[in-house]
């Protein structure tokens, strides 16, 4: 059976979570592709550090190493920043590889070169992972706009903020130490701050716009506030109303065409759909014209939500240049 050569880029929570459902659905992946895949080499920053064992794989710190694997042809990127990812993926096209990010700062700003370059080369860009983590708003936005138009979206778009904030209305823990949790769970980034600023869910707002409306709005004049201003005097005063902060993003499209985003925490009541979003879930809601409001609801970060999109997407592109759908 013909074997497909893939990469990692990164090994930290998505990287490993990638090698692990590889291998766990190595035979079934086998039978629905009729393709064997096979993880050649992983790219990390320091050799140093320890590591789970990934026998046979070639651990490097030299992206030259990866790029001359003779057939290389998938390339899983969950590195962080957008500098050397966007490089890095820009190498793997151009060798002809299909790329799969997970990297929402970079993506934010490079969507577009990145899928002009893939189809120049004949390749796919999968990025579900890139928004929302385990909740499949991609490819659900990209089914449902081959007929609807979308009006507005509407959501929490960063897991680490809703676990704090749960965690400070549930527990009544300070706001550091349920940072703390949401780091040792593997939801927040390398850098946290781009979790609860707000730019996290701004990065993945900008995506789905560009998705959703074929453009962004001017990023200076989008209003970005995020949860570090929110104390635990605040949520608990708020629970006593009857009230939760939810931390929310959102952008409309006017009759004219001008889009308008903000993203920051609101106070919400039982009546408003994000209310019952807890913890690590994420949900997005789709004003669409002809479905009407559509919720999706889910894991917003973590290992194996974030690595099973990517794995889908892998299926997906798989199949489809096989010339056929798979239904996962
Ligand atoms: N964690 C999550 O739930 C989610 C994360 N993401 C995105 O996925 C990506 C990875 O996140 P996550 O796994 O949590 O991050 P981690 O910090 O856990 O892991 C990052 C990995 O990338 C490696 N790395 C970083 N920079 C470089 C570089 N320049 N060259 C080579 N290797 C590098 C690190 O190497 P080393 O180990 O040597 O330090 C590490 O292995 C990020 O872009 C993040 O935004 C998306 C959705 C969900
Ligand atoms: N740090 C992010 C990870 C997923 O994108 C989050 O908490 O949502």
């Amino acid at each position: 059976m013909a074997k497909i050569k893939a990469a990692i880029l990164g090994f930290g929570t998505v990287g490993q979570g990638i090698y692990h459902i590889v291998n766990d659905k190595k035979e079934d992946l086998k039978k629905s592709l009729g393709l064997d895949i096979e993880i050649s080499a992983i790219l990390i920053n320091n050799l140093a550090k320890e590591r789970p064992a990934t026998p046979g794989v070639l651990v490097t710190d030299d992206f030259e190493d990866i790029i001359n694997i003779p057939g290389l042809q998938v390339v899983f990127e969950a590195i962080v920043n957008e500098d050397p990812a966007y490089g890095y993926l820009c190498r793997a096209i151009d060798k002809g590889c299909h790329v799969i990010t997970a990297n929402k700062v970079m993506f934010s700003k490079y969507s577009i070169p990145l899928h002009e370059r893939a189809k120049s080369r004949g390749v796919f860009v999968g990025y579900e992972a890139t928004t929302a983590g385990g909740v499949p708003v991609i490819k659900t936005l990209k089914n449902l706009l081959q007929v609807n138009s979308v009006k507005k979206i509407q959501g929490i778009l960063n897991g680490t903020s809703n676990y704090i904030l749960t965690q400070m209305r549930l527990e009544e823990c300070p706001f550091d130490s349920a940072l703390k949790e949401a780091q040792m769970l593997g939801y927040a980034e390398a850098d946290p701050y781009n979790d609860v600023s707000g730019q996290d869910a701004f990065r993945k707002l900008m995506i789905l716009s560009a998705l959703a409306f074929g453009k962004q709005p001017n990023w200076n004049d989008v209003r970005v506030e995020g949860i570090t201003e929110i104390s635990l005097e605040d949520v608990k005063k708020a629970k006593l109303e009857g009230l939760r902060y939810r931390h929310v993003a959102e952008i409309v499209q006017d009759e004219n065409g001008e889009l308008f985003a903000s993203v920051g925490p609101q106070l919400v009541g039982p009546d408003h759909p994000l209310y019952a979003i807890e913890g690590v879930n994420n949900a997005v809601s789709l004003d669409t014209n002809y479905i009407g409001t559509l919720t999706l609801v889910g894991p917003g970060a973590g290992m194996y939500p974030t690595a099973s999109v990517m794995v889908e997407d892998y299926a997906e592109i798989i199949g489809k240049r096989a010339g056929f759908m798979i239904t996962i």
